[in-house]
């Protein structure tokens, strides 16, 4: 039997992973890129050598334009909350990896597309995508994660906005209300993605995850119990060796060696 052409790609260069959705004509999220997708994440979660994973989609047309509706009509309520679920566990593992993700959005990110984007630490967005949550159009509502994450990205007002009129917004509007933390032109979101993953391989990588940690963790918290956080785990990177050759390298006026320790 032909062997199944794998619609999700792992490629590792260096300490930069890179997964990249393939899959024809829009990148659509079946069950085959989810599950190809959940398996790509849980490899980069193993391999302490990668320092920064960028997530993008093939071609120029589109990021991810969404689930795959052609398997909607087989939705009924409990498969529905099934699909929903399924996918929300496998976005949270991209916000939980410990390492910085960045979104490099080279085309159309609507609905799951932009819930993959919204998963992710970074947007870097070309000039050409257009980003929204359209499922109202399908009489259904975000199920991977849009209707909380995007309201915590961008304000309520903002996220009900695109939410209940289904709009597709240029990355323009996107980069005005903080959906696209970088714009760039066509064509380049991987190159600008690669060019910012790089420049933070050259920090220290213990700080970086710890930097990570506190963030998304006291995003949780009320302001006092984040600060208690982010003196903890202050504390923590100043019990790494990295620590003394940070301020050893600036002192010396020369760069750090840093060995993430
Ligand atoms: C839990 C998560 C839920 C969700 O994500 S719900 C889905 C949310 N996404 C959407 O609603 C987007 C739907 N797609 C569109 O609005 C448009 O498409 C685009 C704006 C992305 C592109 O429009 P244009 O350039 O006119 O191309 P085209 O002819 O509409 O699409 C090209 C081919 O791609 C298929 N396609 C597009 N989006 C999806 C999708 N999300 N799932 C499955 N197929 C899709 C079409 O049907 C068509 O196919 P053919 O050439 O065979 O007619």
């Amino acid at each position: 039997m032909e062997k199944e052409k794998k619609l999700v790609k792992l490629e590792v260069e260096g300490k930069i992973a890179v997964i990249t959705i393939d899959h024809p004509p829009v990148n659509a999220l079946n069950a085959q890129v989810m599950a190809e997708l959940d398996e790509a994440l849980d490899q980069v979660a193993s391999d302490k050598e990668i320092g920064v994973l960028i997530i993008t989609g093939a071609g120029e047309k589109a990021f991810v334009a969404g689930a795959d509706i052609r398997q909607f009509p087989e939705l009924d309520e409990k498969a529905g909350r099934e699909l929903s679920a399924r996918g929300q566990a496998i976005f949270d593992k991209i916000e939980e990896l410990a390492i910085p993700v960045i979104c490099a959005i080279n085309g159309y990110a609507l609905g799951g597309g932009c819930e993959l984007a919204l998963a992710c630490d970074i947007r870097v967005v070309a000039e050409n995508a257009k980003l929204g949550q359209p499922e109202v159009n399908l009489a259904v509502i975000p199920g991977y994660g849009g209707t909380q994450r995007l309201p915590r990205l961008v304000g309520a007002g903002k996220a009900k906005q695109l939410i209940f009129t289904g709009d597709a917004i240029d990355a323009q509007e996107a980069y005005r209300i903080g959906l696209a933390d970088e714009l760039v032109p066509a064509g380049q979101a991987l190159e600008k993605a690669k060019e910012m993953a790089k420049k933070i391989l050259t920090k220290g990588p213990v700080a970086i995850r710890l930097c990570k940690e506190a963030i998304n963790r006291g995003l949780q918290m009320p302001l006092k119990e984040g600060l208690a956080l982010e003196a903890e785990l202050f504390g923590k990177a100043c019990a790494t060796e990295d620590k003394n050759e940070g301020a050893k390298a600036f002192l010396e006026k020369r760069k750090p060696n840093f060995q993430g320790k």
